[in-house]
């Protein structure tokens, strides 16, 4: 289209997907937006779109142009997977307001902010000392310890039970979401999406059909669950305060665009977008932690010092330690663990940076671009907590700082995930001291592509603190 981004030359069926490495292509992306500038273009496929780098233009699309912004791409093999319920891919519109405006609310009534949300996450954070207390002296693998714990503050939320770490429920749930990320994210998902006619053929992709519908029946089985013991008017969690509202709507109007078939792959849209976010942030924070013994020290004597006398933290102490709030947000910087957002699109003809965008372009965030930007940042490459503090030694948050993406699609779970973030920081590192294991050669920060970043898998060294 006249005055669409600059990019480069795509090829026929291809597009650019050849100007980029399927394995990890932000570096890849990076080189285009020093040839380009921090608008370009690029072809998936066939489907142009264009990529968002740095503050300036990430700020003047989603939050400036935010309505126009604001779509999600349609007709690609995710939307199928999901059958476009939920709302994390669910188009700008009355169904996704609706729907994201009842999260936020629940999320608040079941206690964000509150002391109760504080004592699920404290709870939880009990069964994850078990294991590292086991493992004193030793050292051991914490993605899958991590990855639980996320999955069950998560699901306390949504379904008010947690799961035991070897529970087969769990592990099927964490199975099958694995193997459709991958599946989603992988090549036959680009064939699906880049040649419709291939779409019915048994190719692999067909795999992620069935799984999404193993999900579909597992959530089915706790709605059905709930309906049984639930008490109207009194909800228990996010599943029956759901169940509240389809009874309230049923008898005023049918307009609605609540309905049971929306809750099923609503829970399972929450948790999915709550799990592996949260638990890669906190693999990154722990590799870099563990890699400067310095920053570690001097966070767990602000821990010591504010905490003295008190049994566990409270999500109010982070205003008393600067720098453990600094370290927190500094490790969410460098995880960049959703580092391409999720995918936008524009709902009408609009413009950024001077660029004339059609309606339904697929639009790309680049968050990472923003995250560690030469100009934001103290120190936009290394692991440094003075990026958050200021001259007094005050805590400050940079506008750079949108881990959570910015404007109206903005991650719904951003309270949840700063709560459980410091929570579970402040209390490991006051309990234990983590060491790089002295035979596992030199740490490798290099992360494994995704829709979430993650660090190699590595070793966390644990001792008892003063040891
Ligand atoms: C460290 C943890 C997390 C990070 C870094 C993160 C990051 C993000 C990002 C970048 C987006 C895309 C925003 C956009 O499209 O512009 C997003 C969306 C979303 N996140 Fe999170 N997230 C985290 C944790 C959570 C948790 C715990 C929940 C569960 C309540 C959650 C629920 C969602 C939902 C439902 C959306 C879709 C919002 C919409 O489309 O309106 N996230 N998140």
């Amino acid at each position: 289209p006249p005055n669409f981004p600059p990019g480069p030359q795509p090829i026929p069926i291809f597009g650019n997907l050849l100007h980029l490495s399927l394995g990890n292509p932000m570096k890849d992306l990076e080189k285009l937006a020093k040839r380009y500038g921090n608008v370009f273009s690029l072809y998936i496929g066939g489907r142009p779109a264009v990529i968002l780098n740095g503050l300036e233009s990430m700020k003047e699309a989603l939050v400036t142009r935010a309505a126009d912004f604001a779509g999600r791409p349609q007709d690609l093999m995710i939307n199928h997977v999901t059958e476009g319920k939920g709302v994390i891919l669910v188009d700008y519109g009355s169904s996704w307001k609706e729907h994201r405006r009842f999260a936020l609310m629940t999320l608040k009534n079941f206690g964000l902010g509150k002391q109760s949300m504080e004592e699920r996450i404290l709870g939880e954070i009990s069964h994850l000392i078990a294991p590292l207390a086991k493992n004193v002296g030793k050292s051991m693998n914490p993605q899958v310890l991590f990855h639980n714990a996320a999955s069950n503050i998560i699901c306390l939320v949504l379904f008010g039970s947690r799961y035991d770490y070897n529970d087969e429920f769990l592990k099927t749930f964490v199975r099958l979401y694995t193997e459709n990320a991958k599946i989603t994210n992988g090549p036959w998902a680009m064939l699906y999406d880049t040649l419709p006619m291939l779409r019915h053929l048994p190719l692999p992709f067909q795999k992620a059909f069935q799984n999404a519908i193993c999900c579909r029946q597992m959530s089915l089985g706790l709605v059905t669950q709930h309906k049984e013991t639930r008490i109207p008017g009194a909800p228990r969690d996010f599943i029956d305060s759901y169940l509240d509202e389809l009874d309230k709507v049923c008898s005023f109007y049918d307009g609605s665009s609540f309905s049971e078939a929306q809750l099923i792959m609503y829970v399972l849209d929450l948790h999915f977008a709550g799990t592996d976010t949260t638990s890669n942030t906190l693999l990154t924070a722990f590799l870099y932690l563990m890699t400067h013994p310095e920053i570690q020290e001097r966070c767990q004597q602000e821990i010591d010092t504010v905490l003295e006398g008190k049994e566990h933290a409270s999500f109010e102490d982070r205003h008393r330690m600067p720098y453990t709030q600094a370290v927190t947000h500094e490790s969410q910087r460098i995880a960049s663990t959703v580092p391409l957002s999720v995918f936008h699109s524009t709902t009408r003809d609009t413009e950024v940076m001077g660029y004339s965008i059609p309606k339904g372009t697929l639009i790309i965030p680049n968050l990472t671009s923003v995250l560690s930007e030469e100009g934001q940042w103290k120190f936009p490459h290394e692991f440094n907590p003075l990026n958050f503090l200021n001259e007094q030694g005050e805590f400050e948050k940079p506008e750079a700082f949108m881990p959570f993406s910015a404007g109206p699609r903005m991650c719904l779970g951003e309270g949840l995930a700063r709560m459980e973030l410091f929570l579970i920081m402040v209390t490991l590192l006051r309990r234990f001291k983590f060491v790089w294991p002295e035979d596992a050669g030199e740490p490798d920060y290099t992360p494994v592509f995704g829709v979430t970043l993650s660090p190699k898998p590595y070793r966390l060294g644990v001792r008892l603190r003063g040891n």
